[in-house]
Protein backbone atom coordinates (compact mmCIF):
# COMPACT_ATOMS: atom_id res chain seq x y z
CA UNK A 1 0.00 0.00 0.00
CA UNK A 2 2.57 2.16 1.06
CA UNK A 3 6.05 1.78 -0.53
CA UNK A 4 9.09 3.88 0.38
CA UNK A 5 11.64 3.63 -2.15
CA UNK A 6 15.60 5.38 -1.73
CA UNK A 7 13.98 7.49 0.71
CA UNK A 8 17.36 9.84 2.04
CA UNK A 9 16.74 13.15 3.73
CA UNK A 10 19.58 15.55 4.80
CA UNK A 11 19.56 19.15 6.93
CA UNK A 12 22.74 20.72 5.90
CA UNK A 13 25.12 18.40 7.20
CA UNK A 14 22.91 15.97 8.53
CA UNK A 15 21.99 12.68 6.81
CA UNK A 16 18.28 12.20 8.87
CA UNK A 17 17.43 9.54 6.60
CA UNK A 18 19.52 7.13 4.19
CA UNK A 19 18.22 5.21 1.02
CA UNK A 20 15.40 3.83 3.51
CA UNK A 21 12.94 1.28 1.91
CA UNK A 22 9.62 0.22 3.08
CA UNK A 23 7.15 -2.06 1.88
CA UNK A 24 3.66 -1.28 4.44
CA UNK A 25 0.95 -3.27 3.19
CA UNK A 26 -2.48 -2.65 3.76
CA UNK A 27 -4.91 -4.16 6.44
CA UNK A 28 -2.41 -4.02 9.51
CA UNK A 29 -0.05 -2.40 11.65
CA UNK A 30 3.61 -1.89 10.93
CA UNK A 31 5.62 0.46 13.55
CA UNK A 32 8.88 2.69 13.03
CA UNK A 33 10.85 2.83 16.04
CA UNK A 34 14.48 3.38 16.50
CA UNK A 35 16.63 5.45 19.34
CA UNK A 36 16.01 9.28 19.86
CA UNK A 37 17.44 10.62 16.64
CA UNK A 38 17.28 7.55 14.45
CA UNK A 39 15.01 10.13 11.57
CA UNK A 40 11.56 8.74 12.57
CA UNK A 41 9.62 12.11 13.04
CA UNK A 42 11.52 13.22 9.61
CA UNK A 43 10.15 10.11 7.63
CA UNK A 44 6.72 10.70 8.91
CA UNK A 45 7.27 13.94 7.72
CA UNK A 46 8.41 13.27 4.23
CA UNK A 47 5.50 10.71 3.78
CA UNK A 48 2.69 13.20 5.03
CA UNK A 49 4.41 16.09 2.84
CA UNK A 50 5.38 18.16 5.67
CA UNK A 51 9.43 17.59 4.12
CA UNK A 52 10.26 16.85 0.89
CA UNK A 53 12.72 13.92 0.59
CA UNK A 54 16.56 15.21 -1.01
CA UNK A 55 16.60 11.97 -3.00
CA UNK A 56 13.96 8.43 -3.54
CA UNK A 57 10.55 8.19 -3.74
CA UNK A 58 7.04 7.78 -1.69
CA UNK A 59 4.24 5.67 -3.24
CA UNK A 60 0.48 5.20 -1.97
CA UNK A 61 -1.19 2.59 -3.85
CA UNK A 62 1.29 3.16 -6.98
CA UNK A 63 0.68 6.98 -7.11
CA UNK A 64 3.53 8.91 -6.43
CA UNK A 65 2.79 11.49 -3.13
CA UNK A 66 6.57 12.76 -2.41
CA UNK A 67 6.63 16.14 -3.38
CA UNK A 68 3.07 17.07 -2.80
CA UNK A 69 1.70 19.46 -0.33
CA UNK A 70 0.53 17.74 2.97
CA UNK A 71 -3.76 18.45 2.06
CA UNK A 72 -2.93 16.88 -1.23
CA UNK A 73 -1.43 13.99 0.09
CA UNK A 74 -4.54 13.56 2.93
CA UNK A 75 -7.01 14.19 0.24
CA UNK A 76 -5.48 11.04 -1.40
CA UNK A 77 -6.25 9.02 1.65
CA UNK A 78 -3.20 9.71 3.95
CA UNK A 79 -3.92 10.83 7.13
CA UNK A 80 -1.17 11.40 10.09
CA UNK A 81 -1.28 12.86 13.99
CA UNK A 82 1.73 14.88 15.46
CA UNK A 83 4.55 13.95 17.89
CA UNK A 84 3.29 17.34 19.85
CA UNK A 85 -0.10 17.40 19.99
CA UNK A 86 -1.24 20.33 17.15
CA UNK A 87 -4.80 20.84 18.95
CA UNK A 88 -7.20 23.75 18.80
CA UNK A 89 -7.35 23.98 22.32
CA UNK A 90 -10.50 26.81 22.21
CA UNK A 91 -12.68 24.89 20.36
CA UNK A 92 -15.26 22.84 22.15
CA UNK A 93 -14.07 19.15 21.85
CA UNK A 94 -16.82 17.81 19.13
CA UNK A 95 -15.37 20.68 17.00
CA UNK A 96 -12.07 19.46 16.56
CA UNK A 97 -13.06 16.27 15.49
CA UNK A 98 -15.67 17.96 12.88
CA UNK A 99 -12.81 19.88 11.48
CA UNK A 100 -11.42 16.77 10.14
CA UNK A 101 -14.38 16.44 8.01
CA UNK A 102 -13.73 19.85 5.93
CA UNK A 103 -12.27 18.26 3.26
CA UNK A 104 -15.54 16.72 2.53
CA UNK A 105 -17.39 19.51 2.24
CA UNK A 106 -18.61 21.29 -0.65
CA UNK A 107 -20.20 24.93 0.60
CA UNK A 108 -18.62 27.78 -0.37
CA UNK A 109 -16.42 30.18 1.62
CA UNK A 110 -19.10 33.22 0.28
CA UNK A 111 -21.83 30.34 1.49
CA UNK A 112 -20.05 29.78 5.18
CA UNK A 113 -19.50 33.70 6.03
CA UNK A 114 -23.12 34.12 4.68
CA UNK A 115 -24.12 31.28 6.88
CA UNK A 116 -26.44 29.84 3.76
CA UNK A 117 -28.35 26.93 4.23
CA UNK A 118 -26.03 24.87 2.16
CA UNK A 119 -23.34 25.86 4.81
CA UNK A 120 -25.67 24.93 8.07
CA UNK A 121 -26.67 21.65 6.73
CA UNK A 122 -23.06 21.03 6.25
CA UNK A 123 -22.04 21.97 9.56
CA UNK A 124 -25.48 19.84 10.73
CA UNK A 125 -23.81 16.99 9.28
CA UNK A 126 -20.32 17.27 10.12
CA UNK A 127 -21.16 17.91 14.38
CA UNK A 128 -23.85 14.41 13.79
CA UNK A 129 -20.71 12.50 12.12
CA UNK A 130 -18.38 13.57 15.04
CA UNK A 131 -20.55 12.66 17.53
CA UNK A 132 -20.16 9.23 15.72
CA UNK A 133 -16.78 9.18 15.83
CA UNK A 134 -16.34 10.34 19.37
CA UNK A 135 -18.59 7.32 20.11
CA UNK A 136 -16.61 4.81 18.20
CA UNK A 137 -13.58 6.46 20.27
CA UNK A 138 -14.54 6.07 23.23
CA UNK A 139 -14.92 9.32 24.65
CA UNK A 140 -17.17 10.31 27.34
CA UNK A 141 -19.99 12.18 26.32
CA UNK A 142 -19.33 14.20 29.42
CA UNK A 143 -16.42 15.73 27.58
CA UNK A 144 -17.71 16.66 23.81
CA UNK A 145 -18.71 20.17 24.89
CA UNK A 146 -15.84 21.09 26.65
CA UNK A 147 -13.12 23.01 25.55
CA UNK A 148 -10.53 20.77 23.92
CA UNK A 149 -7.87 22.84 25.81
CA UNK A 150 -9.31 21.69 29.04
CA UNK A 151 -9.62 17.63 28.09
CA UNK A 152 -6.36 15.60 29.67
CA UNK A 153 -3.72 15.06 27.85
CA UNK A 154 -4.76 11.82 26.55
CA UNK A 155 -7.82 12.43 25.90
CA UNK A 156 -6.50 15.47 23.31
CA UNK A 157 -5.01 12.54 21.98
CA UNK A 158 -8.04 10.90 21.28
CA UNK A 159 -9.69 13.64 19.84
CA UNK A 160 -6.41 14.36 17.50
CA UNK A 161 -7.02 10.67 16.30
CA UNK A 162 -10.38 11.47 15.64
CA UNK A 163 -9.91 14.48 13.54
CA UNK A 164 -7.28 12.80 11.18
CA UNK A 165 -10.03 9.35 11.16
CA UNK A 166 -12.69 12.24 9.93
CA UNK A 167 -10.70 12.93 6.49
CA UNK A 168 -11.68 9.51 5.73
CA UNK A 169 -8.07 7.96 5.24
CA UNK A 170 -7.14 4.59 3.82
CA UNK A 171 -3.66 4.83 5.65
CA UNK A 172 -2.97 6.58 9.17
CA UNK A 173 0.20 7.60 10.36
CA UNK A 174 0.60 7.71 14.23
CA UNK A 175 3.74 10.05 15.44
CA UNK A 176 4.48 8.46 19.52
CA UNK A 177 0.04 8.31 20.17
CA UNK A 178 1.48 6.72 23.47
CA UNK A 179 3.53 9.81 24.22
CA UNK A 180 2.41 10.77 27.63
CA UNK A 181 -0.46 8.48 28.45
CA UNK A 182 -0.71 6.27 31.43
CA UNK A 183 -0.43 2.43 31.21
CA UNK A 184 -4.26 2.07 31.36
CA UNK A 185 -4.64 4.68 28.60
CA UNK A 186 -1.86 2.98 26.72
CA UNK A 187 -3.34 -0.37 26.64
CA UNK A 188 -7.06 1.05 25.66
CA UNK A 189 -4.95 2.97 22.95
CA UNK A 190 -3.70 -0.91 21.60
CA UNK A 191 -7.49 -1.88 21.82
CA UNK A 192 -8.69 1.71 19.95
CA UNK A 193 -5.90 0.45 16.82
CA UNK A 194 -7.28 -3.13 16.17
CA UNK A 195 -10.77 -1.14 15.65
CA UNK A 196 -9.69 1.06 13.75
CA UNK A 197 -7.84 -1.49 11.67
CA UNK A 198 -10.95 -3.72 11.65
CA UNK A 199 -12.38 -0.51 9.86
CA UNK A 200 -10.08 -0.96 7.10
CA UNK A 201 -8.17 1.39 8.05
CA UNK A 202 -4.35 0.51 7.79
CA UNK A 203 -1.93 2.34 10.43
CA UNK A 204 1.78 3.01 10.31
CA UNK A 205 2.55 3.87 14.39
CA UNK A 206 6.15 5.47 15.58
CA UNK A 207 6.15 4.55 19.27
CA UNK A 208 8.92 4.86 22.14
CA UNK A 209 6.47 2.10 23.89
CA UNK A 210 8.27 -1.10 23.01
CA UNK A 211 5.82 -2.58 25.19
CA UNK A 212 2.50 -1.25 22.80
CA UNK A 213 4.56 -1.75 19.86
CA UNK A 214 5.47 -5.79 20.51
CA UNK A 215 1.65 -6.08 21.67
CA UNK A 216 0.12 -4.65 18.52
CA UNK A 217 2.60 -4.72 15.45
CA UNK A 218 2.20 -6.93 12.98
CA UNK A 219 5.44 -5.94 11.84
CA UNK A 220 7.97 -3.42 12.66
CA UNK A 221 11.14 -1.75 11.32
CA UNK A 222 14.16 -0.52 13.40
CA UNK A 223 15.63 2.65 12.40
CA UNK A 224 19.03 3.84 13.61
CA UNK A 225 21.03 6.68 12.24
CA UNK A 226 18.99 7.01 9.53
CA UNK A 227 18.93 3.64 8.13
CA UNK A 228 16.93 0.23 8.26
CA UNK A 229 18.94 -2.11 10.70
CA UNK A 230 16.15 -4.54 10.92
CA UNK A 231 12.75 -5.39 9.71
CA UNK A 232 10.34 -8.29 11.14
CA UNK A 233 7.85 -9.37 13.82
CA UNK A 234 8.54 -8.91 17.35
CA UNK A 235 10.45 -11.87 18.48
CA UNK A 236 12.74 -11.24 15.41
CA UNK A 237 13.66 -7.84 16.17
CA UNK A 238 13.79 -8.00 19.64
CA UNK A 239 16.54 -10.79 19.61
CA UNK A 240 18.39 -9.00 16.53
CA UNK A 241 22.23 -7.88 17.37
CA UNK A 242 22.03 -4.67 15.50
CA UNK A 243 18.96 -3.56 17.27
CA UNK A 244 19.99 -4.63 20.66
CA UNK A 245 23.35 -2.71 20.00
CA UNK A 246 21.06 0.33 19.27
CA UNK A 247 19.19 0.94 21.82
CA UNK A 248 21.70 -0.24 24.20
CA UNK A 249 24.53 1.43 22.67
CA UNK A 250 26.48 -2.06 23.10
CA UNK A 251 28.68 -3.72 20.10
CA UNK A 252 27.01 -5.83 17.85
CA UNK A 253 28.96 -9.14 18.72
CA UNK A 254 28.57 -8.34 22.45
N1 LIG B 1 14.49 20.52 10.68
C1 LIG B 1 15.66 19.96 11.00
N2 LIG B 1 16.82 20.64 10.85
C2 LIG B 1 18.00 20.09 11.15
N3 LIG B 1 18.16 18.84 11.63
C3 LIG B 1 17.05 18.12 11.80
C4 LIG B 1 15.74 18.62 11.51
N4 LIG B 1 14.82 17.66 11.79
C5 LIG B 1 15.52 16.61 12.25
N5 LIG B 1 16.84 16.88 12.26
C6 LIG B 1 17.92 15.96 12.66
O1 LIG B 1 17.70 14.74 11.97
C7 LIG B 1 17.97 13.63 12.81
C8 LIG B 1 16.73 12.75 12.92
O2 LIG B 1 15.74 13.45 13.69
P1 LIG B 1 14.27 12.89 13.93
O3 LIG B 1 13.55 13.92 14.74
O4 LIG B 1 13.69 12.49 12.64
O5 LIG B 1 14.57 11.60 14.80
P2 LIG B 1 13.55 10.74 15.68
O6 LIG B 1 13.92 9.33 15.44
O7 LIG B 1 12.16 11.15 15.38
O8 LIG B 1 13.95 11.19 17.15
P3 LIG B 1 13.04 11.20 18.48
O9 LIG B 1 12.77 9.78 18.81
O10 LIG B 1 13.95 11.88 19.48
O11 LIG B 1 11.81 12.01 18.16
C9 LIG B 1 18.43 14.20 14.14
O12 LIG B 1 19.85 14.26 14.12
C10 LIG B 1 17.85 15.60 14.14
O13 LIG B 1 18.64 16.46 14.93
Amino acid sequence: MLSINGVSKSFGGVHALRDVRMAIPAGVITSVIGPNGAGKSTLMNVISGYATPSAGEVHLDGARISGLPPHRICAMGLARSFQNLQMFVDMPAWEVVATGFYRHQRASLLADLLNLPSSRAEERTAEADARKLLQFLDLDPVWWQRRAGDLSYGLQRKLEIGRALATGPRLLLLDEPAAGLNTSETTALGQLFRKIIAMGVTLVLVEHDLDLVMAVSDSIYVLDAGTVIARGGGEEVRRDPLVMAAYLGLDADA
